[in-house]
């Protein structure tokens, strides 16, 4: 199919995601049952599937293929955007299989080679092949070690062998050089795909459409005009499915704000790229976090970062427990379940400007959006009373739900008097696209079976993103005079001391 797109020439269309076997590592989980195979259905389900895809799903437990297909055919209607048709899912279903086979024994990882190389040998003996690294982090390192001691990273002539890895991509900056390390010996860069799903987000990927299809926004895109930024991940949901296990040895910091929160942040602040290819994006990226000013003393972090616990409270209508209660959570749990930083990023063109970034558990709804927020027009024509002062614009992104953009803007209210009010110009995708954006992990998945690796975070954005994240949870953990931590109540939007925060600078948070 020829490339359609005007706005960007170089573009690796869909139809180039190649035929391929994906291998997913971890697939009893709860990973591959309720996001990775319905991307892959829904994908079938829009003719985007390349012909001739196959899944092998590894893991422990034993099953036959049946057993394996049984379990992900009950769950898919429950999870997959686009229902479930028997018409697409039995012919999908016949290309799944399951291997069973312990991450640590290198036999399981040759008798995978032998699957793989008869279901080649159909092809005329060449494969394309897409590892997917699906398990709990501590595998990550046996698993792609043992797919290097059986050859598997390599790929025959004219076939490509890549590999996608899940996060958490480490738990501090040592951990990720390490895995890093690991990766780089046994997949080239190129070939290598650090999922971030937020920026599968049809959301996410507009950020850029936004700033550089649209002349009117880029000259303001900057401190001159730009006052602050905030960018918000509420959710109101705690340790459901027991994640309390994971949930505390991460905290929000590391588990939002290290990789999902940064890159919408990296992705508002760049630099126009040169191109649009994977490294002229993830070029100017990386800028973005590498100019984070690092908030690295116990005493900047008490000035510029809040952390906090939820406590018992209602949000929709349900008691909830504290955050200390939780199933798998340590009653003496020093983990945040919520965290607000002010953002400071050292370039010419963000100099002044904060981005205040927040995430939390149990908070009253479920919604991610990113607010621009433009400075107040001089104060010599509407400033009366009567009239009302007009504040500055805002430009709100919102990443989920209703997906899509504001703008709120001054309005004379209508009558004989001159009397302003604050409006809203709307644009919601359901109603001007007519239908709902794919989930993240289908345009993850056929992007990394084209070769596109521009949604997928690069070795040093990652690396990058630790180093800023590390100062942070070494005043918490490490230092003697550790900033406190905060409460807030469950179903509220978060601990006073997180609106102090934006107080001292005269702002407050927008109101989702
Ligand atoms: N679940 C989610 O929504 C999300 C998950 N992630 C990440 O994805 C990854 C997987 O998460 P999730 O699916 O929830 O995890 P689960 O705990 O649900 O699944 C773990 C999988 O690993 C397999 N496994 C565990 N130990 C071994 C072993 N020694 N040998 C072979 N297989 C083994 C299990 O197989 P068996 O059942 O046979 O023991 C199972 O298939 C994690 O890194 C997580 O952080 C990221 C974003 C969201
Ligand atoms: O990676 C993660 O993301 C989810 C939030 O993802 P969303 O697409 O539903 O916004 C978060 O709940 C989870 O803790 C985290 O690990």
């Amino acid at each position: 199919m020829a490339n359609t797109n005007p706005f960007r020439e170089d573009l690796v269309t869909r139809s180039q995601a190649a035929p391929c076997t994906v291998v997913i590592f971890g697939a009893t989980g709860d990973l591959t049952h309720r996001k990775l195979v319905p991307a892959l259905y829904n994908l079938a389900v829009e003719g985007e599937l390349p012909p001739g895809v196959k899944i092998i799903g590894f893991a422990r437990r034993e099953k036959s293929d049946e057993v394996f297909r049984a379990g992900l055919k009950e769950i898919n209607p429950k999870v997959s955007r686009s229902g479930h048709e028997a018409k697409i899912w039995d012919p999908f279903e016949e290309n799944i299989h399951y291997h069973q086979s312990e991450f640590q024994d290198v036999d399981g990882y040759q008798r995978l080679a032998d699957r793989l190389d008869e279901i080649d040998n159909g092809r005329g003996g060449k494969g394309n092949r897409l590892f997917y690294v699906a398990s709990a982090p501590e595998f990550f390192d046996d698993i792609l070690e043992n797919l290097k001691k059986v050859g598997l990273n390599e790929a025959a002539d004219g076939c490509w062998a890549r590999v996608i890895v899940e996060k958490p991509f480490g738990t501090d900056l040592p951990s990720a050089k390490h895995l890093n390390e690991v990766v780089s010996r046994t997949f080239a860069e190129k070939e290598t795909y650090r999922i971030d799903h937020y920026l599968g987000k049809e959301t996410a990927q507009n950020i850029m459409v936004l700033r550089f299809a649209n002349a009117i926004f880029e000259p303001l895109w900057n401190n001159r005009y730009i006052e602050q930024v905030q960018i918000t991940c509420s959710e109101n949901l705690g340790m459901e499915g027991g994640r309390g296990g994971y949930y505390d040895k991460s905290g929000a910091m590391r588990d939002m704000i290290q990789n999902h929160l940064l890159q919408l942040l990296s992705l508002v602040a760049m630099e126009p790229p040169t191109d649009l290819s994977a490294d002229g994006v993830r070029d100017e990226k990386v800028k973005v976090i590498r100019s984070l000013r690092q908030w690295d003393t116990p005493e900047k972090v008490a000035e510029n970062v809040v952390r906090a616990q939820y406590t018992a409270g209602t949000v929709d209508g349900v008691s909830r427990v504290g955050y200390r209660e939780e199933d798998r959570v340590d009653p003496e749990s020093m983990t945040e379940s919520y965290v607000a930083v002010r953002c400071m990023i050292d370039t010419w063109r963000w100099s002044g400007v904060p981005f205040y970034v927040r995430m939390g558990k149990q908070l009253p709804k479920k919604a991610t959006e990113i607010s621009i927020h433009f400075k107040s027009p001089p104060s010599v024509l509407f400033n009366s009373d009567s009239s009302g002062t007009p504040g500055g614009n805002v430009l709100v992104i919102r990443i989920q739900p209703d997906e899509g953009i504001s703008l709120r803007m001054m309005s004379k209210i209508p009558g004989a008097n001159l009397r302003l009010e604050p409006v809203k110009m709307d644009f919601h995708y359901a109603t001007s696209f007519g239908k709902g954006s794919p989930e993240a992990y289908e345009r993850l998945l056929l992007d990394s079976m084209a070769g596109d690796a521009t949604l997928f975070a690069r070795r040093d954005e990652v690396e990058e993103a630790w180093k800023f994240v590390d100062h942070i949870e070494r005043a918490w953990h490490e230092s003697d005079n550790a900033p406190p931590m905060a409460e807030y109540t469950a179903g509220s939007w978060g601990p006073k001391e997180a609106d102090d925060l934006l107080k001292q600078d005269g702002n407050e948070w927008r109101r989702l």
